[in-house]
């Protein structure tokens, strides 16, 4: 069942067009890449999905009904997390709680339910260990983590993640990709992830969303059914 639908979606910073007629379905419940090369506009892409930006032209459409009944709660890890700086206050423990005032409201204490969430989002991205230390003594991959974990806590039926595993080891981006297949099939999370590394996501992805330059047609919308299938002149426009 379509939950986001974005149709015909011109959009450009200035007077500087940098997306021209996109049109793209998300899925409720699927796990989908969004790649492209530097600059394709991916990042405006997921910001226009998640209503950050307002299209010039065309339209997005956030289909709630595809939710059976819950209520539509969105997370998101933007870009470039780890540049936290040094003089980052908070300890990991209370950042990553912070998570579940999207889903609380401000001012409510958590339950031994919100703590057990926290606890275990922290174990996922294994992050536990460090949850006394402060933010801004960790290194670029462990604030990746406990961005994600801070993400998880709030459990949101839809997680976008904008190169989440940007700073991350090879064993971390593989328990990565592995966590965010286990949260789409045991938990029906809908997971829209920029990522560069199709190599070694691409198998635990449903569909990729590429982000193509057609020659004289500005940046355009390729999408695949099934990664398996490698980019190229099979692909249509969607
Ligand atoms: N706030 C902004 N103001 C002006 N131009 C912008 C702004 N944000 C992005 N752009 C431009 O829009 C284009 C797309 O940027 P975007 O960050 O969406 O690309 P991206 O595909 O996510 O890139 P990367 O892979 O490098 O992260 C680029 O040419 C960029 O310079």
């Amino acid at each position: 069942m379509i939950l986001s639908s974005m149709r015909n979606v011109v959009f450009g910073y200035g007077d500087t067009p940098v997306l021209s007629g996109i049109s793209v379905d998300i899925h409720q419940g699927e796990f989908v890449g969004i790649t492209g090369p530097n600059g394709a506009a991916k990042t405006t892409l997921l910001k226009l999905l998640l209503g950050l930006l307002k299209p010039w032209s065309g339209s997005v459409h956030i289909h709630t009904e595809a939710l059976e009944g819950k209520r539509l709660s969105i997370g998101y890890v933007p870009q470039n997390v780890a540049s936290f700086n040094s003089g980052f206050p908070s300890r990991v423990l209370e950042l990553v709680r912070s998570g579940c005032y999207s889903r609380l409201g401000l001012f409510k204490r958590l339950a031994a339910e919100q703590h057990e969430i926290v606890e275990q989002s922290l174990k996922q991205v294994g992050m536990w260990e460090y949850r006394h230390r402060k933010v801004g003594e960790l290194s670029g991959g462990q604030k990746q983590r406990i961005c994600i974990a801070r993400a998880l806590a709030g459990q949101p039926n839809v997680l976008v993640l904008d190169e989440p595993t940007a700073g991350m080891d090879q064993q971390g981006r593989l328990g990565f990709y592995q966590l965010m297949r286990h949260y789409v099939t045991s938990h029906g999370m809908t997971v829209i992830m920029v990522t560069h590394e199709l190599q070694e996501s691409g198998k635990y992805l449903d569909r990729i969303i590429s982000l193509e330059q057609r020659e004289s047609e500005g940046w355009q919308c390729l999408t695949t059914n099934s990664c398996s299938v490698r980019f190229g002149p099979e692909l249509c426009l969607e």
